[in-house]
């Protein structure tokens, strides 16, 4: 048979015929930071974008109402589009209005999140929309999402167990009961932390700090460096010290950190941190949220890792030309996570097995939810998630799971549908307001 001859497969119509938006609420357990407690349920949203040849593909991103009136305007917009039209993806978002009362002035869950900006709030709701169309292009042409990527450079991404000082139950014993203990002395601490070991073999561990004074969450990491000599540590106090006090924990504790995360809030007085630390990376989730902050936090060398987020970015591609952004000015780069579920991580996954210099674990709150929506849960083996060769993102939607999680934000009464960690707080303690910066 000639070249000539050789049958040419039937061309395959990538237009987008639906696309389907449905809010959840998912079981959150009582996690601390320094704005106060997690909720008992929390939302997010699972985005559908179905081509006209009927392949589904999903996405995820948060839920909360400023991000789902905004995706419920773009989603109008984006029916007669191409799932593999994803550039155009951003144009579509800037044409949609966001209330500058939704923005103004304000950092997103009370700063953990950095800047909130309209051009962040569109850009979250795209990157869920850009996942959905890269997994249905990926279905429809038998390809990973890594390789719509450029391909994978590694077979397994490393992630960091993402230890939280925590109680045992939600006050009123509200929410989901799940088996893990109070965490709230270096002894819980690192219980917790062995128990991430023993259950998903991490390798590098994470605390989320900010939430006790810095003596008690030092002795906590000097406990953890006893219980897991050698493996790679991290405090994060998301922005909660004084410049003083960052240097007091960075010089204690400088022997045992592989990096110090957001140990003070703004570029100026993180490149103050930097510059008297030597040694001792920072990095940030919180400074350099956004393309436009990093001339400055680039030029002052207020930070040395990025914590990139394809939720804050606007999605996997764009994650990739921050890893570039970041090759080229020797900034390294990680990953961060707040409360997701499974479309998520995979697709964290695919994007952080595409990116070269991913030269620390990333971070992901995925063991402590229990629910998920997918019909199989992704699995950590030795602190690693398996880079999927299936077609799209490589996961299936679970709809009954999907129905029942969707009823619960039906039935909620608006309460729980933004998230609020200083009202959740209040539950606990009634005069409780987030704390100003710097807490100490
Ligand atoms: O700085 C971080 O890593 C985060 O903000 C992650 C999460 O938001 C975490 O702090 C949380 O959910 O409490
Ligand atoms: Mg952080």
């Amino acid at each position: 048979m000639s070249i000539a001859d050789t049958p040419v497969p039937a061309p395959v119509d990538l237009t987008i015929a639906e696309v389907r938006l449905t809010p959840i609420l998912v079981a959150d357990p009582p996690l601390l930071n320094t704005q106060g407690v997690h909720q008992p349920y929390t939302p997010r949203l699972i985005i559908e974008v179905v081509t006209a040849d009927g392949v589904t593909g999903v996405g995820e991103t948060y839920g909360d109402t400023k991000y789902l009136d905004l995706a419920r305007a773009l989603a109008k917009r984006l029916e007669g589009h191409r799932v593999d039209g994803l550039n155009a993806l951003f144009a579509l978002a800037d044409e949609v209005h966001v209330d500058a009362a939704r923005v103004e002035n304000s950092v997103d869950v009370g700063g953990l999140r950095g800047v909130q900006t309209a051009d962040k709030l569109r850009l979250s709701v795209v990157s869920g929309f850009e996942v959905a169309c890269l997994d249905a292009l990926g279905k429809a042409t038998g390809l990973p999402v890594h390789a719509l990527l450029g391909g994978k450079v590694r077979d397994r991404v490393d992630y960091s167990a993402y230890l939280f000082y925590r109680w045992a139950e939600h006050p009123d014993g509200a929410g989901e009961p799940d088996d893990w203990s109070a965490a709230t002395d270096p002894q819980g601490v690192v219980e917790q932390a062995l128990r991430f070991v023993r259950d998903y073999g991490f390798r590098s561990f994470k605390l989320k700090g900010g939430v006790y004074e810095p003596e008690r969450e030092i002795a906590a990491i000097r406990a953890l460096a006893e219980a897991l000599p050698g493996k790679p540590l991290r405090l994060d106090p998301n922005g909660a010290w004084s410049v003083p006090t960052s240097l007091k924990v960075a010089e204690e504790l400088r022997d045992v950190l592989e990096y110090l995360e957001d140990p003070t809030s703004g570029t100026a007085n993180m490149a103050e941190v930097a510059a008297a630390v030597d040694g001792l990376p920072l990095a940030t989730n919180m400074c350099v949220t956004t393309f436009q902050e990093i001339p400055e936090a680039f030029t002052k060398g207020a930070v040395q890792v990025v914590l990139s987020d394809h939720h804050y970015w606007g999605g996997l591609h764009r994650t990739r030309e921050l890893a570039a952004v970041c090759r080229t000015f020797g900034v390294g780069v990680s990953m961060h996570s707040n409360t997701h579920l499974g479309i998520s991580l995979a697709a964290m996954t695919h994007v952080a097995a595409t990116v070269p210099q991913l030269d620390h674990a990333c971070d992901s709150h995925y063991p402590w939810q229990t629910e998920d929506v997918i019909t199989e849960r992704l699995a950590f083996r030795d602190g690693a998630v398996a880079v999927s060769d299936a077609p799209g993102l490589g996961v299936t939607l679970d709809r009954d799971k999907l129905a029942a999680l969707h009823q619960r934000w039906l039935d909620d009464d608006g309460t729980m549908r933004d998230r609020d960690d200083a009202a959740a707080m209040r539950k606990a303690e009634p005069g409780w307001t987030a704390p100003a910066v710097p807490r100490w």
